[in-house]
């Protein structure tokens, strides 16, 4: 029996990519590196700020120049998360849902821990059970660590819960924790790419994913 939902955030709850695309520009243009667009950092993203940043200046191979831009670039974006960034048509509908329906949730990201607390409390307020990002000693998605810290906090076993994201990253991750996986096409990948993964469902619209609880 399903009694929870974990979710990846950019891209799958969040609509974030103009702040993450403003922050990443005043980084790279501070350093006189080519400025990115929408669709570049859509492309980008998935793999948390070290690979958005390598991927963003790929010439670059400078370690040490590359932390700075990373590190410099997360400063920034902490404090500026929040201007364009919203919640994807229908999600906050389906998180009242899943509250009202005493299912257990979970947010697992790859965005640095204090842009997923803050985001987390700013918009969801108090609809997510647990809210897990990037953390020292915690390893990135695909990387199932994050999914077993979820699964541990929410005190749910892998098969009592479906896992929903946006990238090949999190269907990757769902494989590698062995959960159920719904792939969304509202945010950073096209349908075909999602379809090529296998994922167990694919769905179009949040409410879609009401249909699916019921069903299973
Ligand atoms: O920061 C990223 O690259 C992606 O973050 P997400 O795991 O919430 O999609």
């Amino acid at each position: 029996m399903i009694k929870g939902v974990i979710f990846d955030l950019d891209g799958t709850l969040l609509d974030s990519v103009t702040d993450i695309m403003n922050s990443l520009n005043k980084i790279l243009g501070k350093y006189d590196y080519e400025l990115k667009n929408y669709q570049e950092v859509r492309s980008y993203l998935g793999n948390g700020a070290q690979k958005l940043v390598e991927r963003s200046i790929p010439s670059e191979k400078d370690r040490e120049v590359l932390n700075r831009i990373v590190s410099e670039y997360n400063d920034y974006y902490k404090k500026n998360s929040n201007i364009d960034t919203k919640p994807y048509d229908g999600i906050m509908e389906l998180l009242e849902y899943l509250k009202n329906h005493n299912y257990k949730t979970a947010i697992t990201s790859n965005k640095i821990q204090e842009g997923v607390t803050s985001l987390n409390n700013d918009t969801f307020k108090g609809l997510i059970d647990v809210a897990i990002g990037e953390r020292v000693g915690l390893k990135l998605k695909p990387n199932p660590d994050m999914i077993y810290l979820a699964l541990k906090e929410l005190n749910l076993n892998a098969d009592e819960v479906l896992y929903v994201g946006d990238t090949e990253v999190d269907l990757l991750t769902a494989q590698n924790a062995k959960l159920k996986s719904i792939a969304v096409t509202w945010g950073f990948r096209d349908y075909e790419v999602l379809a090529d993964l296998n994922p167990n469902y694919i769905v179009n619209e949040p409410k879609e994913i009401i249909n699916i609880l019921k069903e299973v």
